[in-house]
């Protein structure tokens, strides 16, 4: 069923529009959006938050792949000429070219059907960014903020942990979108860290590390990081090689990730990190 702009929502890009003024007053309202700022709105939909954003910034930039809702953006905020719309995908989008003389806050309603690749695209260009909100699954939410020993802990909240401060803020539930989800939504907020507290030697050596740690999470670390790392070197750094990948914080991943990139480099930097 068409909405009253004659855009259909469509499921292949994700789209629950926002329609709850209540919800879409407290997440502006956690944005805390400044006329100063440069923000960037991911997905801005039939314009929800866009609107609310657009009258406190009008120069907010809105990135937005499903061609349809150009013109109807473009109608519906005629009156903001500084109001800019990159059409394009998210997921290839240089979004550190719009960070000119202040850092980006990125926000946004995000289509959950490829909110995963999105967030590891972002924090690749956290050191641009002084802050993201985002919509996203609960589900998602909590492997944002999960810690070791959760169900939920793995090589999302570990990496986005590494580049940023996650902060869930508060719940939504479907009745906020139309069409409604069959899945809960939260609101998050993550805030890059002026230096990282575990900096790896190097990050494609992390990287690898914890996705092939995370492939095999039910196995022991002795089996599942087998292929890249020894028993003994396992226990050179004071870890069990008998405990599982859900129990190593990222301070424990980083340790790891340097002694293979101090070997590597001993080795004159010949043997090769896979970071399929
Ligand atoms: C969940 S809807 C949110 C819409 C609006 N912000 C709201 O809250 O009502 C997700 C939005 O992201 C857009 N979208 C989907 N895939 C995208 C991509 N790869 N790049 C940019 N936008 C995308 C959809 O067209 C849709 O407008």
């Amino acid at each position: 069923m068409s909405n009253q702009h004659g855009h259909k929502a469509r499921k292949r890009f994700g789209q629950n529009f926002l329609h709850d003024p209540g919800v879409i007053e407290k997440i502006v309202r956690s944005i805390n959006p400044k006329p100063e700022d440069v923000i960037v709105e991911i997905g801005p939909g039939l314009g929800a938050i866009t609107e609310e954003i657009l009258a406190i910034n009008p120069r907010l930039q809105v990135v937005e792949l499903d061609r349809d809702l150009i013109p109807v953006l473009r109608t519906k905020f005629f009156n903001y000429p500084d109001f800019k719309i990159h059409e394009a995908d998210a997921l290839s989008f240089d979004f550190s070219q719009l960070a000119t003389d202040r850092p980006l806050r990125i926000v946004g309603n995000l289509p959950y059907n490829i909110s995963t690749p999105l967030i590891f695209h972002l924090l690749a260009q956290a050191g641009v960014v002084q802050d993201m909100h985002f919509m996203l699954q609960k589900e998602v939410v909590q492997r944002l903020a999960a810690v070791p020993g959760d169900n939920n802990y793995g090589r999302l909240g570990i990496m986005a942990q590494y580049f940023c401060k996650v902060q869930p803020l508060f719940e939504v539930g479907p009745g906020a979108f139309r069409p409604a989800p069959k899945v809960d939504s939260a609101i998050v907020r993550l805030v890059p860290h002026k230096e990282l507290p575990h900096p790896a030697k190097d990050l494609k050596t992390l990287q690898a590390v914890v996705r092939t740690a995370f492939n095999a999470r039910r196995k022991t670390l002795r089996k599942a990081l087998g292929a890249m790392v020894t028993v003994e070197q396992l226990q050179s750094l004071d870890i069990n090689d008998g405990l599982r990948p859900e129990n190593l914080s990222l301070a424990d991943y980083v340790r790891i990730a340097d002694l293979l990139a101090d070997v590597k480099s001993a080795n004159g930097g010949t043997e090769e990190v896979s970071n399929d």
